[in-house]
């Protein structure tokens, strides 16, 4: 079998990908991060009267036309408590910052442009009509749509949601992700290990991942290179919903490595296997009914790239996420070796010269099975297939792996 290139392979895999529709009401506070299904639109209008943007005195203009007019202090508007008479000629209303202009007021005073007096106040500077309110309806109208379908709630969003009077928002419900970790060699962290055992995980960081991509996780555990194991797993996942399930390990060609049989005999349709990257060669994906399927390599580090590649991307379009774009131009600190077939992604590090750019230098040694070189790493610097030597200094592309890293 072939070699199939990265970009078509995502090409394919975010092709089939729909967008979820359903649609889940949350209350503002779990609001964080969700997509609106629909038009949010005011429950009120805002401000809901004119309202004093200062602490001072409500007064007519016409009343004031050169400083020193002097106006007589009739009662108090503060915020919460209106004023109810009339302001007339001559008068005037100490008001506060958010109170309701009381009737008649067109203008309010600053109180530290205003003189007190025996009964009321002395102007000392000139007074703008209009100057100091808020509008009623300046900021948004009642049923106005303020946000729209499809807008990421975010800290300023669900600020307005809940001043538009929404306790609750409806929102696309999250895309479910089961990840399956295969193989007789794993034990959950913290376990005592027996000889040849190992320590599962990967699972870790593809829950963090699918958390940040908007999605949620169903860890369907560790099960052993058995088919019956594997197919009740993913029976599970399919029982409970999952728009995708992930399989961890036993991707490759060994005797051991039974999750595409498996998956194909419990009715995956195979789309495509095996990518030219490294890691992450064994790629697998395929569909079961409208679940998409991917099974990833074993090795950490293998799993993770391929997840970043193909996983955050599809679960950010099934969640109707925007992209993250973690791709970057930076420098080359040392001179790269030509490559291969395979697009490389190399683990480096990435320093600032003191000329101010950002120059990335390879990690010696690259095995997809050390996670403390991936731990250490900020990007991969991104080989294309067949790329000739890359001298130092020159312009190289990395993919970030903390996306704000640059910024
Ligand atoms: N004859 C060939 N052998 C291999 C090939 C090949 O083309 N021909 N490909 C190699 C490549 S590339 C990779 S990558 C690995 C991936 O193999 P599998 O997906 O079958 O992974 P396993 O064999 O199950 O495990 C590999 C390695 O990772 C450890 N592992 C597995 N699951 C986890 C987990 N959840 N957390 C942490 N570590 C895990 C496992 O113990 C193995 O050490 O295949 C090459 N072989
Ligand atoms: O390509 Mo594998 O993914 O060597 O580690």
């Amino acid at each position: 079998m072939s070699l199939l290139p990265v970009a078509e392979a995502q090409g394919r895999l975010l092709g089939h990908a729909k967008p979820i529709s359903d649609v889940e009401t949350v209350s503002l506070a779990d609001g964080d991060r969700r997509v609106l299904a629909a038009d949010l639109t005011a429950r009120l209008t805002q401000p809901p009267f004119n309202a004093s943007a200062m602490d001072g005195y409500a007064l007519r203009r016409e009343d004031a036309p050169e400083p020193g007019a002097k106006l007589k202090l009739i009662g108090t508007s503060a915020a919460g408590h209106a004023f109810d008479g009339t302001v007339g000629k001559g008068e005037t209303v100490r008001i506060f910052t958010g109170a309701p202009v009381p009737t008649g007021a067109d203008s309010v005073l600053l109180q530290e442009d205003a003189e007190k007096i025996d009964g009321g106040i002395r102007t000392k500077y000139p007074i703008r009509q209009g100057q100091h309110i808020r509008l009623r309806g300046q900021d948004f109208d009642e049923n106005e749509a303020v946000l729209a379908a499809g807008t990421v709630m975010d800290f300023t969003r669900l600020t307005v949601a809940a001043a538009m009077n929404h306790a609750l928002i409806d929102v696309l419900r999250k895309p479910l992700v089961a990840v399956l970790a295969t193989g007789d060699e794993l034990l959950t962290p913290g376990s005592d290990l027996g000889p040849s055992q190992i320590v599962a995980s990967n699972t870790f960081g593809i829950t963090a991942l699918v958390h940040k991509a908007g999605g949620n996780v169903l860890d369907l555990g560790i099960v052993p290179d058995d088919k019956v194991a594997i197919t009740t797993a993913v029976r599970r996942a399919q029982a409970a919903g999952a728009d995708v399930i992930i399989t961890l390990g036993g991707a490759s060609v060994g005797d051991h490595d039974l999750v595409q049989a498996t998956l194909v005999t419990a009715g995956m349709t195979l789309d495509f296997w095996k990518i030219a990257m490294r890691p992450g060669k064994p790629l697998m994906v395929g569909n079961l009914g409208s679940t998409h399927v991917l099974g990833l390599p074993g090795n950490p580090v293998s799993s993770l790239v391929c997840a970043l590649l193909f996983l955050e991307p599809l679960v950010r379009k099934l969640a109707s996420l925007p992209p993250v774009k973690r791709d970057t131009m930076v420098e080359a600190a040392v001179t790269l070796a030509s490559n291969d077939q395979r697009q490389d992604y190399v683990r480096a590090k990435l320093a600032k010269s003191s000329s101010g750019k950002w120059l990335a230098e390879p990690f010696d040694k690259q095995d997809s099975s050390m996670m403390k070189v991936f731990a250490h790493a900020d990007c991969l610097i991104i080989r294309p297939p067949h790329a000739p030597q890359l001298p130092a200094g020159s312009p190289c592309p990395v993919m970030l792996l903390r996306p704000d890293l640059l910024s």
